[in-house]
């Protein structure tokens, strides 16, 4: 059954004058380059560039912005001996567009172009373009308050006002004034020459607020970069679906029996959709025709590991259709090669931080409905490579009557490692010049967590303890924990453990229906304390496996388990990460009390005291600080088990509020955490 009308009025074209381009043959990377609508514009660009601090690139979906700015920056000499830094939201994108860039440029990965995102990074004293994430800008930030080495920052999706560009909006223009009046006295001759260069700023997206970035930037010019490559036709349904899961599946077989041959790109809103779609489309697909093309799914969500992530970018074989579906993850900056069908449900998940006065005082994922934005960028997918189509499973009205972008997460997520952050360079949330203010409540909050963690004294004042829990790339808590390893000479096991909580996906498969089965298969490195001593179990027994065995046996072990060996991979990376840091703070990450759990249960007290519920008489656990009444989570090892007290790594909300991650403590282990009581 079909749920798309194209009907004339339902189309909407976005693509523009671009006649002159699509006639041009393209048979290299270089005339690709020229075929962009943005080289139309490349010297009124560079002029622009070279007599602003600051400007504002707006340009269509695929005009060549991401890709294209910084080289002409480069090429032009703008940027002098400095580099040039493009933060990216997302860090898929920060690793696809250096390898396309590079791709571009002739050059590999890590000499002239390359990346830096949390936990992996590939540059060296040769980079000049170097693609950030947001996240590891504000941690460079942390150790060169001026950014120095950088000489122009373009800020790309700024639209998305993740916490860390907004954070980043507000200090690069406090950094431009300081370092462009020291440029300006050492230039007219009054003061001492200046290594540092002034620095150029560029903010770049095709969905932007664009007045209100050039007011924050003191009138700012705005360029438009007009046109797209190719164009993609948008059909709307007719009326509204209400199951969104459904009608992607539908619109995906009616794609692959009418349509000719091309990628599929569905837009869901999280990991559980996308699981349940993937094994609708395996079925269905399986009972297709042996003559018609094969369909090669592949998932794409934030808690895959990069390397699984990057096989979206691989072709699929000849006379299969590759059908990706992903999260908002895919949805700006990067470009997939073989896209020509976006499947958009118009859904997402969205992080919001239900503060404590609702019973919260956790950061939660709730699903709602996309904004004007969002959809115009999952567009932008198709249409990349050669004219494109976008489906939505919502109608043309539902289009028009989204909000234009989402509220910025500074209004919306919790503040605490901005917070901190801010601490470390002097400043005070309340007093920064940020775009859209934060709610005096989160920051109060993200103060007092600070306070109760031993970041802040009573004065709120940074204290050692706060400086050094900045230095470790892992949540303020998690660096409490491992600092307090120190005092209890664990910090071995408690760096394994934070490692596997910091990995992107969780180590335990849990899949419900099975969960008798997983239970008795786990049963031999189940700790009698609870999640994370029992982890600790799980990898102490996969490291004797692995030590012993082939590849082949350490994958079957995984397997028969229900452990997900992608985690482990990954947290190894971690774990060599925070041992460094250990270093550099003088902890002796050697140090180990031979998996006692004591100890190291202490340590994750002193981190998780905010985390923590106590038994009520009748049964229930009420949160220590807040006043919400959580249950012990169905896939924890303490599940149905009534504890005098327990910790937690995090709260999720669905039909109630779970505790995932759970361990028992006795209660006088919270006795000597409070602020005043513990070292400094
Ligand atoms: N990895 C790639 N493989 C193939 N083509 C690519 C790749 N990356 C970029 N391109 C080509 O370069 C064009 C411009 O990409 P670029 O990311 O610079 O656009 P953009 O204007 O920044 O788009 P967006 O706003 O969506 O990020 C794409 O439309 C595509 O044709």
């Amino acid at each position: 059954m079909s749920i798309h009308t194209p009907r004339k009025k339902a189309r909407i074209r976005l693509d523009d004058d671009v006649s002159s381009a699509k006639t041009r043959p393209v048979n290299s990377l270089q005339k690709q380059r020229e075929q962009l609508p943005i080289a139309r514009g490349r010297e009124a660009l560079i002029r622009e560039i070279q007599e602003n601090d600051t400007t504002i690139l707006l340009g269509e979906t695929g005009s060549g912005k991401t890709t294209q700015v910084p080289q002409y920056i480069l090429e032009s000499g703008i940027a002098g001996k400095g580099m040039i830094a493009v933060t990216q939201p997302r860090r898929v994108a920060a690793t696809s567009l250096a390898a396309r860039v590079a791709e571009e440029k002739n050059v590999s990965v890590g000499g002239l172009v390359g990346y830096s995102v949390r936990f992996d990074e590939a540059s060296s004293s040769d980079t000049r373009i170097k693609y950030v994430s947001d996240g590891m800008l504000v941690r460079e930030l942390l150790s060169d308050q001026l950014l120095s080495k950088y000489s122009v920052i373009v800020v790309d999706e700024a639209h998305e006002r993740t916490l860390r560009t907004d954070f980043l909006i507000a200090n690069l223009k406090t950094i431009q004034t300081a370092r462009n009046k020291v440029g300006d006295v050492s230039r007219k001759g009054k003061g001492p020459a200046s290594a540092l260069n002034p620095l150029k700023l560029i903010i770049m997206s095709a969905t932007l607020d664009a007045e209100k970035f050039s007011k924050f930037y003191n009138n700012a010019r705005i360029l438009y970069v007009k046109g797209r490559q190719h164009p993609v036709q948008i059909f709307h349904t007719s009326v509204s679906q209400t199951d969104y899961v459904d009608a992607a599946l539908r619109t995906f077989f009616q794609i692959h029996t009418d349509r000719p041959p091309g990628d599929v790109l569905i837009f869901l809103p999280g990991q559980e959709d996308i699981e349940s779609l993937d094994k609708s489309i395996k079925m269905y697909a399986r009972r297709l025709p042996e003559e018609r093309m094969t369909v090669l799914t592949c998932p794409m969500y934030a808690a895959l590991p990069p390397a699984q992530q990057s096989r979206i970018f691989s072709s699929a074989p000849t006379n299969a259709r590759k059908c990706i579906l992903a999260t908002n993850i895919a949805e700006t900056s990067i470009t997939i090669p073989g896209i020509k069908y976006v499947i958009d449900t118009g859904k997402c998940k969205e992080k919001r931080y239900l503060s404590k006065d609702t019973g919260g005082g956790f950061d939660t994922l709730l699903t709602r409905d996309i904004t004007k934005s969002s959809a115009m960028q999952r567009a932008g997918r198709a249409g990349r490579e050669g004219p494109g189509f976008c489906f939505r499973l919502y109608t043309e009205d539902a289009f028009n009557s989204m909000a234009l972008s989402a509220e910025p997460e500074i209004r919306r997520c919790s503040l605490t490692q901005s917070v901190l952050q801010l601490k470390c360079l002097g400043q005070d949330f309340e007093a920064v010049d940020f775009m859209d203010p934060p709610e005096i409540g989160s920051v109060i909050s993200a103060l007092k967590t600070l306070w109760l963690l031993g970041a802040l004294d009573n004065s709120k004042t940074l204290t050692t303890l706060g400086r050094q829990m900045a230095s470790f790339p892992v949540e303020p808590y998690f660096a409490r924990i491992i600092l307090a390893s120190k005092t209890h000479g664990c910090t071995s096991e408690v760096i394994d453990i934070v490692s596997l909580l910091s990995s992107s996906s969780a180590l335990f498969l849990d899949i419900s229906d099975q969960r008798d089965t997983i239970s008795e298969v786990r049963g031999k490195f189940r700790h009698a304390s609870g999640d994370h001593m029992t982890m600790l179990n799980a990898l102490r027994s996969y490291q004797e496996v692995a030590a012993s065995d082939s590849k082949g046996a350490r994958k079957e072990w995984c397997r028969q388990h229900f452990v997900n060996e992608r985690t482990f991979v990954e947290a190894t990376k971690i774990r060599d990460q925070l041992r460094q840091t250990c270093q550099r703070v003088g902890i002796d990450w050697h140090a180990s009390t031979a998996d006692n759990e004591e100890p190291v249960l202490r340590c994750f007290v002193t981190g998780l005291v905010q985390q923590s519920a106590f038994l009520q008489p009748d049964g229930t656990y009420k949160q220590t600080m807040g006043h919400s009444v959580i249950k012990i989570h169905p896939g924890s090892t303490l599940c149905d088990k009534k504890l005098p007290a327990i910790i937690y790594d995090e709260l999720v909300y669905t039909s109630q509020i779970y505790a995932r991650g759970v361990s028992s403590v006795p209660k006088s282990f919270f006795s000597n955490v409070t602020p005043v009581a513990r070292e400094a």
